[in-house]
């Protein structure tokens, strides 16, 4: 099932802070296509993530609208725009066990509860933590934390996937794991990726359009 058919249209999108710009973006990104957003600490990418999501700091000034599917979300409520994030920290559920923190996530519509453990666990194989359900998310790796968040990400549904800085705290071998685990899985569920980064190897490994931003450190 697809929920992007369209893609995902950032329609100059503008964000100035204090009167100043951060930063200008004019991008559709079609289903199955990663936009890299490079740019220096400070540069406004989170905060650009922050306005596609709904949960900018009304600190900032922005314009421009958002389109998820032809539909216009830029006023729509955040918990309603189905945006998949992903951040440098897994911020996995401490209390809940692994497949808890995944029940959690997934759409009300998936039911009886037998239902929503087995996708938790086809979830948990697809990003290679097969029999991880029960285990507790305080005795993981965290490699095998990002890959939690990547499952608790995709069961949710998402219509397009907003990634910030998801590698940055991954060893190498790890960062390259997940990075192909990411853009696959985008890929195989038609998804336009939203990806903000410091790092080239990244951008390139995301094999799709790069923006460059911010040359110098802003807001200061
Ligand atoms: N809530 C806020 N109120 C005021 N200024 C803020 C707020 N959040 C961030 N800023 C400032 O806005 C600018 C852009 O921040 P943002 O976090 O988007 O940059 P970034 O490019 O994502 O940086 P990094 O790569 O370090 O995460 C920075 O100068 C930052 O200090």
């Amino acid at each position: 099932m697809s929920y992007a058919s369209t893609g995902l249209k950032i329609d100059g999108v503008r964000i100035s802070l204090n009167g100043r710009e951060l930063l200008a973006v004019d991008h559709l990104i079609n289903p199955k296509e990663v936009l890299t957003i490079m740019g220096p600490s400070g540069s406004g990418k989170s905060t650009l993530l922050a306005y596609i999501g709904g949960f900018l700091d009304p600190a900032f000034e922005a314009e421009g609208d958002v389109y998820c599917s032809d539909m216009n979300i830029t006023l729509v409520k955040p918990q309603q725009r189905r945006a998949g994030l992903l951040f440098q920290d897994p911020l996995l559920f401490p209390h809940m066990s692994v497949g808890g923190n995944l029940v959690f996530a997934m759409p009300a519509d998936i039911q009886p509860k037998a239902e929503r453990r087995s996708q938790a666990e086809q979830a948990l194989t697809d990003v290679g933590l097969d029999g991880f359900f029960e285990r507790d998310p305080d005795t993981l790796s965290g490699g095998q934390k990002a890959r939690v968040a990547l499952a608790r990400v995709l069961i949710s549904r998402p219509a397009f996937l907003l990634l910030d800085e998801p590698f940055s705290k991954l060893d190498a071998d790890r960062r390259a794991q997940m990075r192909e685990l990411v853009f696959e899985n985008a890929k195989r569920r038609s998804l336009p990726v939203l990806l903000v980064t410091h790092d080239r190897e990244d951008a390139l490994a995301a094999n799709g359009t790069i923006i460059e931003v911010g040359s110098q450190t802003a807001g200061q």
